[in-house]
């Protein structure tokens, strides 16, 4: 390839030569002399170069396609490339990120054509003249057979940026969003959203429940995060709703963290309660970055959602209106208060109203470009309004449920490495008679010590656990609520005294 570069290289200096010469040819002569200079150049060198600069035209910006291909030839390359660079990259792993040198040379294969990249530095001199600071110039060559130049300008460079994004996508730092208070919304430093690091270990392997259920939700998130052209297509925004629901200690955190993990999104965990009305909801909505998951968890404690819709119903209408509407149907002391306040001055938008939440989930946002899952979690589902979860605006609703054996053996594996003991089918029988959830279970399997039979151990009080939790399902209802009432009684006690 330094051959290939350096007949490159007296081939360019024989056009300039030429273009320098040819002012002393008579007029008539040139056209042809041109032609014949142009075949020769192919003849001896049939290759065509091109070159992809570090710098926009305009020197302000790093290029994009720069950035990309230097992905690409990082992750494609920098085995065959016998000289790298390495660099830290600054995060919890202290990982060396290693790429190609400069003026290091590499092959790329495509659909059998054959491309050489090269890396290449011009050093700037005297900066006398400019405005701008000296900077050393890097760019990268792609020198390919004329006869292919069409495939590689239009199929194989698409391929490279697309993979090189890829790349970059998969390898940048991840953020989990919480949304500031609105009165810290102006000043020095102002953010809507502060973020740390998202770092949290949680994967679909190590998720216990049902794997028909976990491969069903893997193959839905792929579908969505590949699904560009075909929401174009049907002119819905690119967005999804999931509907998590289950009993606390079944996952549900567990699982946002995972599908984030898996699609190497950004989360944004939406706090609700913060959130004053329906226009800082839209502010704070219309920030968020493509390829996030946005989060409002326990969504029946976070408003009185539920309240607002059912207000409307009682009152006997029908349809999907503003929760404005149903608030003028609220009891008179409402709706006497809220007079109070719009003759104060105060908007009618006065707080986030589940009108508010489902018309950005119904798309207000659509024109926001790019990807986004929206995860609602709740312990009660049954409390929900069915217009805030039907189909359409919770496209997927997920139970998370108890423990069952196949979750358990999943724990294990994770916790205890085992794959099979002798009390498993004794913990089969039992998981299948209570009720107990994986973090409980998971509770149990955490050695509590480094010794041999900590496994044992381990299990043998999850069985203990598991046989009380059942004699207590067994105890009749009565029973229980008598019991309760007794303690309730003993501490009401001291204040009546
Ligand atoms: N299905 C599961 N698979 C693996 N670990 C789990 C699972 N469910 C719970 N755990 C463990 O239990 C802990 C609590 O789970 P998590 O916070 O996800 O529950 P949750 O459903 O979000 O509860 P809550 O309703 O109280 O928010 C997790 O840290 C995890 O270690
Ligand atoms: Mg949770």
């Amino acid at each position: 390839m330094e051959l290939l570069s350096n007949i490159g290289s007296a081939m360019a200096a024989l056009m300039f030569g030429w273009a320098m010469f040819q002012q002393y040819f008579p007029y008539n002569l040139r056209g042809s002399l041109d032609r014949y200079i142009l075949k020769l150049t192919a003849i001896f060198y049939p290759y065509i170069q091109i070159t992809f600069p570090e710098f926009t035209a305009d020197r302000l910006k790093r290029s994009e396609a720069y950035v990309t291909i230097q992905n690409y030839l990082t992750a494609n390359s920098s085995a065959s490339a016998k000289r790298l660079k390495a660099d830290v990259v600054k995060d919890s792993t202290q990982s060396v990120l290693l790429s190609m040198d400069d003026h290091e040379e590499v092959v790329d294969v495509f659909d059998g054509v054959k491309v050489w990249w090269s890396s290449g530095m011009t050093i700037s001199k005297s900066q006398s003249l400019s405005l701008y600071p000296a900077v050393d110039r890097r760019y990268f060559t792609l020198t390919v057979h004329r006869r292919h130049r069409d495939a590689v300008t239009t199929d194989y460079i698409a391929h490279v940026l697309k993979e090189g994004k890829a790349i970059a996508s998969r390898k940048r730092q991840r953020k989990l969003y919480t949304n500031n208070p609105s009165k810290d919304w102006s000043g020095w430093k102002a953010t809507k959203w502060s973020h740390i690091v998202f770092e949290h270990p949680a994967c679909f392997d190590t998720l216990a429940m049902a794997e028909h259920a976990k491969e069903g939700i893997k193959k839905d998130l792929i579908k969505f995060s590949q699904g560009k052209h075909y929401y174009n297509k049907i002119g819905k925004a690119w967005k999804r709703g999931y509907l998590l629901y289950g009993p606390p200690g079944t996952g549900k955190s567990t699982m946002i963290a995972a599908m984030a993990n898996f699609l190497n999104y950004d989360i944004y965990d939406l706090e609700l309660t913060t959130v004053k009305d329906n226009s800082e909801l839209r502010k704070l909505l219309i920030e968020t970055t493509s390829k996030s998951i946005i989060v409002i968890e326990d969504i029946d404690c976070s408003l009185d959602l539920t309240g607002q819709r059912k207000g409307k119903k009682k009152a006997g209408k029908s349809g999907e209106g503003d929760g404005d509407e149903a608030e003028n149907e609220k009891e008179p002391l409402a709706k006497a208060k809220k007079d109070a306040e719009n003759a104060e001055g105060k908007s009618d938008d006065s707080k986030v109203t589940l009108s508010g939440l489902l018309n950005f989930i119904d798309g207000i946002w659509s024109a926001c470009a790019g990807e986004r899952i929206i995860v609602f979690t709740t312990n009660y589902v049954d409390k929900l309004d069915p217009a805030l979860i039907r189909r359409g605006r919770m496209d997927k609703h997920i139970e998370m449920s108890y423990c069952s054996f196949e979750a358990f053996k999943l724990l294990a594996r994770n916790y205890l490495d085992i794959e099979a003991h002798e009390l498993f089918a004794d913990i089969e029988v039992l998981l299948g008679e209570t009720k107990m959830t994986p973090a409980d279970v998971a509770e149990n399997l955490m050695p509590k010590s480094d010794d041999e039979d900590a496994t044992d151990v381990c299990l043998k009080e999850l069985v203990e656990a598991l046989q009380a939790a059942k004699e207590k399902d067994a105890r009749p209802k009565v029973e229980e609520e008598e019991e309760e009432a007794m303690v309730n009684k003993a501490d009401a006690a001291p204040e009546e005294k």
